[in-house]
């Protein structure tokens, strides 16, 4: 059984990007959205990246970018993927995919079975699928609020891509989580702090060890 994949999103200092890796973590997530407090620009994503060795993923989380957003972040050369947050129809992203060069992961927001569903029409577009919560209209952010979907809704769903699971993600039920979906990727982002945007060393530590022994 190969082992479970681990992102952790929403980095934004360079202890925690640290305290990350030295966690076990697969993949790092850092949010490119203004409206986020989580928010990192370009220059500030490159040098936090820097000390992450080539094993290491390292995500940008963005919301219907523009190809120059898109551009700058390419150029820092320190992406291994984009994962596209907002209403990105498979056109759009095979498109970003195509001219940027970046493998691509699409967030599917989930609140029924044809959510799940819809993530088919990313096949040949996208090269991963992130299954997040919906979080409600109007709401500040897409993603990242702790919101969960009701898991079951991934039972015997035939996923055609590669996929992960997010969506008020913590310590105390990614094991539920893994157990009842059978992901082979977990993402958490506001289960691992102390307050929005502020990440905690020691959640890290901890939603790691307990994802590490699903
Ligand atoms: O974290 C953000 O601020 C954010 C902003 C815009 C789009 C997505 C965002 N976060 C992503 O949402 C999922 C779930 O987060 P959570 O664990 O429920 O807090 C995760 O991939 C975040 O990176």
């Amino acid at each position: 059984m190969s082992r479970l994949a681990i992102k952790i999103c929403g980095l934004s200092t360079p202890d925690t990007v640290g305290a990350a890796m030295r966690a076990g973590a697969t993949h790092l997530g850092f949010v490119h959205f203004p409206k986020s407090p989580r928010h990192v620009e370009a220059d500030r994503l490159r040098a936090l990246a820097a000390p992450v060795p080539s094993h290491v993923g390292r995500v940008a989380v963005l919301v219907d970018p523009t190809d120059e957003t898109l551009a700058d972040l390419s150029a820092t050369g320190a992406l291994t993927a984009l994962q596209l947050h907002g209403k990105e129809i498979p056109e759009r992203v095979a498109a970003i995919r195509q001219r940027f060069g970046i493998p691509v992961w699409k967030a599917i927001p989930v609140k029924t079975r044809a959510d799940i569903d819809a993530a088919g029409a990313y096949a040949g577009a996208a090269d991963f699928i992130l299954f997040d919560a919906k979080t409600p209209e109007g709401a500040a952010l897409p993603g990242g609020m702790g919101l969960r979907f009701d898991w079951t809704l991934l039972r015997g769903a035939s996923l055609s891509l590669p996929w992960g699971l997010s969506g008020g993600l913590g310590i105390d039920n990614v094991a539920e989580a893994v157990r009842i979906t059978g992901a082979p990727l977990v993402d958490v982002s506001s289960g691992v702090e102390s307050a929005p945007g502020i990440k905690s060393v020691d959640k890290i530590m901890a939603f790691c060890n307990a994802a590490s022994a699903c």
